[in-house]
């Protein structure tokens, strides 16, 4: 679905965004102080980049609609479907309301399809209640290879098919367009994550291009720089709505 950006405020902008602090020597202090600024920018979800971190980020998210984003064989997804399945429910079981799997890339490139698609309902049914994500690390792929990857993942009722664990090269504006035209008639969403520089000007051209949801480190500095952008009128400005007499 395209975005209304006359008719969304920056608060509502917001929603489009998930704020991913993944690096490894990411300490609790960090994750407690990023997930107030998640909160201040009324993100979607804080990602983070494995289960142990679960708990610390729904205590600080509790009584917000923020979602709490556990990464699930991040970011190689190479851990048999066993493995990924017991991460996904043990990140449910401590509070995770949404969950990001990494695809093994591998198997698709192999054309193992029947397992791809078997892991990716094996993980739907072990996220229980949590929304889930599917991260294809479409810069790896060819076009056929993304497109496979997309109907595999509505196939199975996966929410989201997410570009990139960000971990890598960043996926192109074409990329993007495979995974968003594969995935218009379906229930699954395209999520890009990677976003390079500039980001704020590539995020806004994903959003454009069907994307729903960015994930980036720089969530809140894009979000500061969209509203700028609206403010000097190089994107289409908030409309107040007109008072009903
Ligand atoms: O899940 C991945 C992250 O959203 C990637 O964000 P990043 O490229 O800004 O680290």
């Amino acid at each position: 679905m395209m975005i209304d950006w006359k008719h969304m405020t920056k608060h509502d902008l917001g929603k489009h965004f998930d704020y991913a602090i993944l690096p490894k020597d990411t300490t609790e202090d960090v994750i407690r102080k990023e997930c107030q600024k998640a909160i201040e920018y009324n993100c979607k979800a804080f990602c983070f980049s494995s289960s142990y971190w679960t708990k610390v980020v729904a205590e600080e998210l509790k009584g917000t609609d923020l979602l709490v984003g556990a990464a699930v064989g991040f970011p190689f997804g190479q851990q048999t479907s066993a493995v990924k399945c017991f991460e996904a429910e043990e990140a449910v079981r401590m509070g995770a309301t949404v969950l990001d799997c990494c695809m093994n890339v591998g198997a698709l490139k192999d054309k193992k399809y029947d397992q791809v698609l078997q892991e990716f309902k094996d993980f739907k049914k072990a996220s229980g209640p949590a929304m889930t994500k599917m991260i294809i690390e479409a810069e790896m792929l060819t076009d056929e290879e993304i497109a496979t990857a997309c109907k595999l993942i509505a196939k199975a009722d996966i929410d989201w098919a997410k570009s990139s664990s960000g971990q890598y090269n960043g996926m192109t504006m074409e990329q993007v367009l495979v995974m968003v035209n594969t995935l218009k008639d379906s229930k699954t969403k395209v999520k890009v994550s990677g976003v390079k520089y500039p980001r704020p000007q590539n995020a806004y051209a994903f959003l454009l291009a069907g994307a729903e949801l960015i994930g980036s480190r720089a969530a809140p500095e894009i979000i500061d720089a969209l509203d700028t952008m609206r403010k000097i009128g190089m994107i289409p400005a908030y409309e107040e709505p007109s008072e009903s007499k």
